[in-house]
């Protein structure tokens, strides 16, 4: 991961950042800095042709995200399948234990629980990456998600000092541990998803690379809303990573757009976790595992907290088309671009980051020269 990422999202005109950071419990009634009286699909203009998603209508669909056994022969084979079609499956099986994933959900349930004034002594700093705070994306809309976050990349220890000033070594270890383990998962994955396109280990180079993949993770809470149908928990995105690995916990509210149908809610199935496709790995595939558009909904009356691990390559390494997947009929549809260059362009241009590494887009001046909420 990089060691800073500039956090220099735009401001919106509109935004209210007297209501940024609220005391969601304590409100009977949606504000209206919080309403979001347009569909956020407006929000989401499609730009890049590979990536279609948001064209597509609000509607919802009851089709299923894929769900892959890991041990099952036929993992390899599923999990190309999921990817190509959906850009998200969830996958059982996967090694991580139940009691890790409790013990997450409840560090998670006791950092955000604690009073705001609490949380804020843990705020992100403007070019920070790790801490409390709204999503990133939140400047790119005019009103405000009824979610907070917490990011963790490296040591949790100096937020959670914050939090905690007189004993913060068990939420760390929790962390700690999560991280170990999520990192493990996320190569395996990513190897089985690269297995899945014919791509070997060795038919990666990635010489001169310095330092490991990397990951963090992406603490979610959204409470009960007294208004569910005009609050938007976490706005239609795609991640920037290679992969991401969701935990969700028993309440429902992630949902994923499927191309031509609508909007997929993805089930919460006890011990599962989600893996999304991010938009390193579309890149490295050259478009053939689509990075998914998804977004999180809130519900009257349950708390919902998820937890995602970002995984990255190393920070210096170029990504691009993998050689073997391009040819004279298959040209690399990106130019190569690292993984700190990507979030930068993601902090300054949102939905229009991955066309805006595409090659033969001869569009790219003009989508720059363009308003970039
Ligand atoms: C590595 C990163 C990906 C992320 C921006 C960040 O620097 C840390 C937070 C990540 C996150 C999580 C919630 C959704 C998202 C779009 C956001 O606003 O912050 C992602 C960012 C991303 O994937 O681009
Ligand atoms: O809360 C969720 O289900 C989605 C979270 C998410 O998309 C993210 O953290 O990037
Ligand atoms: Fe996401």
């Amino acid at each position: 991961m990089p060691s800073r990422v500039s956090d220099g999202f735009r401001s919106h005109p509109l935004h209210f950042n007297q209501h940024k950071h609220l005391d969601f419990n304590s409100l009977k009634e949606l504000p209206e800095s919080h309403a979001w009286t347009t569909s956020p699909l407006d929000h989401y203009p499609c730009t890049d042709p590979i990536n279609t998603t948001a064209a597509a209508a609000a509607t919802t669909t009851t089709e299923s995200v894929p769900v892959i056994d890991l041990n099952d022969q036929n993992a390899l084979d599923q999990v190309g399948h999921a990817c190509r079609n959906w850009g998200v499956f969830q996958v059982s099986n996967h090694g991580i234990k139940t009691s890790l994933l409790h013990e997450v959900e409840s560090a998670g349930k006791r950092l955000f629980s604690l009073p705001i004034q609490q949380k804020l002594r843990a705020a992100r700093s403007p070019d920070g990456v790790s801490g409390y705070g709204v999503a990133r994306i939140s400047s790119f809309f005019p009103k405000h998600m009824w979610s907070e976050g917490f990011t963790i990349f490296g040591s949790p220890a100096e937020q959670a000092r914050r939090l905690w000033p007189h004993g913060y070594s068990n939420f760390c270890e929790v962390i700690e541990e999560y991280e170990r383990e999520m990192k493990q998962l996320a190569g395996r994955l990513m190897w089985l998803i690269l297995g899945s396109l014919g791509i070997a280990q060795e038919d990666v180079k990635w010489d001169g690379a310095k330092g490991d993949f990397t990951g963090g993770i992406q603490l979610n809470s959204y409470p009960a809303c007294p208004d569910p149908d005009r609050a938007m928990g976490l706005a239609a995105h795609t991640d920037s990573t290679l992969l991401t690995i969701l935990y969700q916990n028993n309440t429902s509210g992630l949902q994923v757009l499927r191309e031509g149908s609508g909007w997929a809610t993805v089930q919460p199935i006890p011990g599962a976790l989600v893996v999304n496709v991010g938009d390193l790995l579309h890149i490295l595939s050259n478009g053939l595992y689509p990075s998914v558009l998804h977004r999180a909904v809130v519900n009257r009356t349950q708390h919902r907290l998820s937890i995602a691990y970002l995984y990255g390559p190393p920070a210096n390494v170029p990504i691009s088309p993998l050689p073997k997947l391009v040819g004279p009929t298959h040209p690399p549809l990106y130019r190569p671009v690292t993984w700190t260059e990507y979030l930068d362009i993601k902090a300054k241009h949102f939905n229009k980051a991955l066309a805006l590494v595409r090659l033969r887009g001869h569009f790219n001046k003009a989508l720059l020269a363009g308003d970039d909420r």
